[in-house]
């Protein structure tokens, strides 16, 4: 069967890189921060000129494909996601990091086909399941032996459903390229990746982010909620300052899991699917089914460890990123 994808992730893995080489070079000068929604939510001219860059050669090469970027949306574009094929863009995970030079920032692209699919992602790769053997270097698991392949029940629909058929994220500085296609497996420079296999909280390192919301109830219920978790007790808690890096860190195995309210589609799209397709569960904060535009993700190695965070959890609900789309889901 053509693949017909393909030719858009090769495109993708070329045009993070791309970016990566400006972002590194852009480091060496001085940055001129700018400011969004309020004054610790950065931008930087950096963040603006990648992702033109970026929507420029792919609608040189695709030129239907719809985009959804973070600085287009910043700038009134709308945030909608179709059965168009979508382009799901952040240019910089982890601005504030590079404002600073704190040494972890990403380029994230994910890309989404038919928002209605039925079919779950990573339907073999689920909660508590293991890979029947690594892929070699570079190698991929074929679609069509997929699932056959890999020991154990297929996962739940609930933990697995994605919109995602691509996910690069490359972490520039680190000179890491983490990819997945659906259902064909995580790579991190084209070694296969796997979720720990760690079964116990309490020993597991958790990731999290503090985010950009200071109204004291919302930094209450995260200072809640990290209480809780810390005190489980967990090994520890850790920050990358980048929600696309911690996610490749749970698909990486280093931690075992990730957790926040508050980011947006764009920070999670590529990982959530290198999450799943290295063998871990996404949920929502609350236990239920992940939405790529509710700002709420638990990614974990294994669905008890994912429940029990959310167990954790002081939820809320900030506004959702497609809340001002005409004929947005409820
Ligand atoms: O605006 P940026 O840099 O694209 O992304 C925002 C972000 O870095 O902020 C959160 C940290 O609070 C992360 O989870 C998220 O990835
Ligand atoms: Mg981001
Ligand atoms: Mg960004």
């Amino acid at each position: 069967m053509t693949d017909l994808w393909q030719d858009a992730m090769d495109h993708a893995v070329s045009a993070a890189r791309g970016a990566g080489q400006v972002v590194r070079e852009a480091l060496l000068e001085d940055r001129m921060v700018m400011v969004k929604s309020s004054s610790v939510d950065l931008v930087t001219q950096t963040d603006q000129k990648v992702e033109q860059l970026i929507i420029q050669s792919v609608k040189e090469k695709f030129p239907t494909h719809r985009f959804i970027g973070e600085e287009s949306v910043a700038a009134g574009e709308p945030c909608v996601l179709s059965d168009e094929p979508t382009w799901i863009i952040d240019p910089i995970d982890g601005t504030t990091n590079f404002v600073h030079r704190f040494p972890f920032v990403a380029v994230s692209i994910g890309f989404s086909v038919n928002k209605q699919r039925a079919e779950p992602a990573g339907r073999a790769s689920g909660p508590g399941q293991q890979r029947a053997g690594p892929a070699g270097p570079g190698q991929q698991l074929s679609r069509a032996s997929g699932p056959s392949q890999r020991a154990g029940p297929a996962a739940e629909p609930l933990l697995a459903f994605l919109q995602v058929e691509f996910g690069v994220v490359y972490s520039c500085l680190e000179d890491k390229m983490f990819t997945a296609r659906r259902g064909r497996g995580s790579f991190c420079n084209g070694d296969p990746l796997q979720v720990s296999e760690q079964k116990a909280i309490q020993q597991s390192i958790i990731a999290t982010e503090f985010g950009s919301d200071r109204d004291p109830e919302v930094v209450d219920k995260i200072f809640s909620s990290l209480r809780n978790i810390l005190c489980i007790p967990v090994h520890g808690i850790r920050s990358a300052g980048t929600a696309a890096i911690n996610m490749c860190l749970v698909a990486s195995g280093c931690v075992e899991a990730y957790y926040e309210i508050g980011m947006h589609v764009w920070d999670l799209a590529a990982a959530s699917l290198i999450v799943s397709e290295a063998g871990g569960v996404l949920m929502d904060v609350e236990g239920g089914p992940f939405d790529l535009m509710s700002r709420r993700v638990i990614a974990a190695n294994n669905r008890t460890i994912a429940e029990r965070i959310s167990g954790e959890i002081q939820a809320y609900a900030p506004a959702r990123d497609d809340a001002a789309a005409p004929g947005a889901d409820p």
